[in-house]
């Protein structure tokens, strides 16, 4: 389902990524690992569509996704992937249940049933009883699961996650690991997940490394 080829980024004098090949299958799940700096989030960001790279393509469904026009790739951003990121940006002044319907209203599903789905999410992910909360009520690992619900409201096709267990105890990144199995068993979602945590990168069918700007 996706196919990244040649990918190369600097940053200034700084070559970050010098040719990255990677191939994913739909449904799979791959953990992306490497030394802090190695260039995973920045290959994250580029597979997103968040940033470009200097050269090289980006295939998500054989689709060329830079060849885009900036209103189709945010339109196709919105549907078709899902972010979970370190830096959570929930909208402080809406409920946690809010923030997780908003994408979902965004891409034009109907109210009810995105609320329907927000509730179950939360409920999954073990944080049904603060969804009436606001982020400043929530702590760190609630605001991460909260955001990780938000990733999944629109069922995208794609989930790409960076150290989404990295703020949770060792229970509730059992928990959140396991749920990523469940949906892709249950929707066949595709999963590319930067970690540090050794035993989501044992678990994934697949684990992946970049060293020295390369795809190991
Ligand atoms: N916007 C930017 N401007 C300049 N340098 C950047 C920028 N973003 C990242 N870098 C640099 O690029 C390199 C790769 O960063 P990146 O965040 O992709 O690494 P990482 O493998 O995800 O690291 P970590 O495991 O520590 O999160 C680092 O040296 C970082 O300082």
């Amino acid at each position: 389902m996706l196919r990244a080829t040649g990918i190369q980024k600097s940053y200034g004098q700084l070559k970050v990524l010098k040719g990255v090949e990677l191939s994913v299958e739909r449904g799979e799940i791959v953990a992306i690992v490497g030394a802090s700096g190695a260039g995973k989030s920045t290959l994250l960001h580029i597979l997103g569509t968040l940033d470009s790279p200097d050269s090289g393509k980006v295939y998500i469904d054989n689709k060329d996704v830079f060849s885009q026009s900036s209103k189709e790739l945010a339109a196709f951003r919105n549907k078709s992937i899902g972010f979970v990121f370190q830096f959570h940006n929930l909208l402080p002044e809406f409920t946690a249940v809010e923030n997780v319907i908003i994408p979902g209203l965004i891409g034009g599903k109907e109210e009810k049933a995105v609320k329907q789905r927000a509730a179950e999410l939360l409920e999954m992910l073990g944080i049904g009883l603060r969804k009436d909360h606001k982020p400043s009520e929530l702590s760190g690992g609630e605001h991460q699961r909260v955001a990780i619900s938000r990733a999944l409201i629109n069922a995208p096709d794609l989930i790409l996650a960076d150290e989404p267990s990295g703020n949770l105890d060792s229970k509730n990144a059992l928990e959140l690991h396991n749920l990523f199995f469940q949906l892709r068993k249950e929707l066949n979602q595709t999963f590319i997940i930067v970690t540090h945590n050794n035993d989501l990168s044992a678990m994934a069918d697949r684990r992946v490394e970049i060293r020295d700007g390369q795809m190991l």
